[in-house]
């Protein structure tokens, strides 16, 4: 049996946020890719970057969320690029979980996404990154997501209440 459901979306969209609320509201366990690469290498994402570079990283993700998608009844953020390559993304539309893409504008974003040590790919130009990854990501966000929530505006605890009508 795949994840409840599985949230895609840019840095900062509240994947990760979010997740860990509907996995509570749900009682059933939240996972994020992030999370697991950090338990399974014994180090930060960040470090995994600045140590091994980002195709190193793109590795662990794969294989992350290829066990990921055959975990049972979870809720499962996915980091912002781990639904770009072309085998994720014909993994996600072929799975029966529902996948909810968090939108959001740069302008809702750039205070998130300041200088941020957690976030290796926008190190250097924050804002002009983010709008450059969303650039090339947005059409593939929005080909493989089942349902789009526009963030941008809302609360915390109203995206939840979208998401739970959205999967119930
Ligand atoms: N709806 C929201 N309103 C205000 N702040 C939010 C909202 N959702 C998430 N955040 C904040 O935005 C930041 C990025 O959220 P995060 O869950 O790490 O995003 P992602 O996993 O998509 O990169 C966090 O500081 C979080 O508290
Ligand atoms: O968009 C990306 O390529 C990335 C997003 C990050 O996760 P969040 O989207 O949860 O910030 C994390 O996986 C890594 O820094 C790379
Ligand atoms: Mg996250």
């Amino acid at each position: 049996m795949p994840p409840r459901v599985i949230l895609i979306g840019p840095m900062g969209s509240g994947k990760t946020t979010i997740g860990q609320l509907v996995a509570a509201r749900l009682d059933i366990t939240f996972r994020d890719t992030d999370h697991v690469i950090e338990e399974r290498s014994g180090r930060t994402v960040a470090d995994i970057f600045l140590e091994d570079g980002e195709d190193a990283f793109r590795l662990l993700e794969k294989a992350v969320l290829r066990d990921e998608l055959l975990s049972d009844e979870t809720v499962l953020a996915l980091g912002g690029g781990a639904p770009i390559s072309m085998d994720a993304q014909s993994a996600l539309r072929a799975i029966a979980s529902p996948v909810i893409y968090l939108d959001i504008s740069l302008a809702t974003v750039a205070p998130r996404i300041g200088f941020n040590r957690d976030r290796p790919l926008l190190l250097h130009n924050p804002r002009g990154q983010w709008q450059t990854l969303m650039e090339a990501r947005r059409p593939i966000y929005e080909s493989i997501a089942d349902t789009v929530i526009d963030v941008n505006t809302k609360s915390e605890s109203d995206i939840v209440s979208e998401i739970l009508e959205v999967i119930k």
